[in-house]
């Protein structure tokens, strides 16, 4: 790829799509094309088609998804599952009928058995049963995985998917019914911090995740745009987790909350435990580089800054 190439970012306004965005801007990249969900919805093949006919991107980024926390997951799972196939189904379909080189699919960490063996390695995919939270979202994106498996393997094309582990970073969703753990504590800590008060979290704290700054990741979709990546699926994490109970003291720490934490046990843990292997996207030239203190700190920043415009996703 060259540095004019047209690269379309499929779901731009959303935390992976700006990230990249940003990331490609910064590389000087200068042919960066994207539509909002109201200018075209990705869930209507014709929408779809027309538009990636019309514009010949030769690079596809597919970073619109329908996503959300473990209880969103939970208890949306037809949505999850129905949508996010849409979504990828038309993407990938267009791409391949209209000669788009490269399109790069990302997933989700979930998308490997609930208990398989840590640290969970590609060639997991598909060997147990999934975790039920998020049953529908890791079905669609194995279904996006395989399709564009198929796409590799029978035509040759250079079409990629790629695994991140969970997420965080400016733009995040604050809304806390749908977001994600890190981006509800901050704001949980942050509101209560003015006068000490309890802090409510979910689950029992014990469960383990790894957690990826949105700007790693976006070199790590750089590094695929750049190069052709030998294989069709990479893991993409930093290869570390922490309990959901650290998590909190780190963040509680960096907010400067002094009140007590309080854990709900009638909300979901989820998966136990979610580690990625990364070896495969290290050793072909990858690797993350923010610590989790350094990337919670600069997302805190980012809050304080937008902290009047939380996004409130109605799911
Ligand atoms: N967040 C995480 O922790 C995490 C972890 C692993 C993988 N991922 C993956 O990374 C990708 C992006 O996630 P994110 O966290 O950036 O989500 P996000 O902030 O919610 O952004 C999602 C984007 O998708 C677009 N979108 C959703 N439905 C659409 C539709 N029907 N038509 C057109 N566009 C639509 C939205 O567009 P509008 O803004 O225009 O409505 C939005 O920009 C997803 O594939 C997700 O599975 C995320
Ligand atoms: C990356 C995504 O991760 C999602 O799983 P998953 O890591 O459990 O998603 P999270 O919603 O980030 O939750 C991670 C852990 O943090 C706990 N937790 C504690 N307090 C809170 C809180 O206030 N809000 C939230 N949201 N969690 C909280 C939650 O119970 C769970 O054990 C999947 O449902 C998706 O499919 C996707 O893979």
């Amino acid at each position: 790829m060259n540095k004019q190439s047209k690269i379309y970012i499929a779901g731009h306004r959303g935390m992976v799509g700006s990230a990249i965005w940003r990331a490609l801007e910064a590389e000087g990249y200068t042919n960066l094309i994207g539509k909002t969900s109201k200018e075209l919805d990705l869930r209507n093949q014709t929408a779809v088609n027309n538009f990636i006919s019309t514009e010949k991107p030769d690079v596809i980024i597919d970073a619109a998804a329908k996503v959300g926390g473990i209880l969103a997951n939970s208890q949306y799972q037809y949505e999850f599952l129905l949508e996010n196939m849409q979504i990828q189904n038309n993407l990938i379909d267009a791409a391949h009928k209209h000669e788009v080189s490269k399109f790069i699919f990302l997933g989700s960490s979930c998308i490997y058995p609930k208990l398989a063996t840590q640290p969970l390695k590609e060639e997991d995919l598909l060997t147990g049963p999934l975790e039920p939270t998020n049953d529908g979202y890791a079905i669609a994106k194995i279904s996006g995985v395989r399709l564009c498996k198929a796409i590799r393997d029978q035509y040759g094309k250079d079409f990629v998917s790629l695994m991140p582990t969970n997420l965080y970073g400016p733009f995040d969703n604050f809304d806390l019914k749908s977001s994600h753990v890190l981006p509800a504590m901050i704001r949980k800590f942050h509101e209560a911090k003015a006068n000490s008060e309890p802090v409510e979290l979910w689950g029992s704290g014990t469960p383990m995740r790894e957690f990826l700054h949105v700007d790693d990741l976006a070199q790590a979709v750089i590094f695929a745009i750049e190069n052709k990546l030998p294989e069709h699926l990479y893991n993409v994490g930093t290869g570390t987790d922490v309990t959901i109970k650290h998590l909190a003291e780190t963040i509680q720490n960096i907010v400067g909350h002094t009140g007590e934490i309080i854990w709900d046990s009638t909300k979901p843990d989820g998966t136990p435990r979610k580690l990625m292997d990364v070896s495969k996207m290290n050793n072909i030239g990858w690797k993350a580089s923010t610590t989790l203190e350094e990337g919670i700190k600069d997302t805190y920043k980012w809050f304080l800054s937008n902290v009047e415009n939380y996004k409130e996703v109605k799911m």
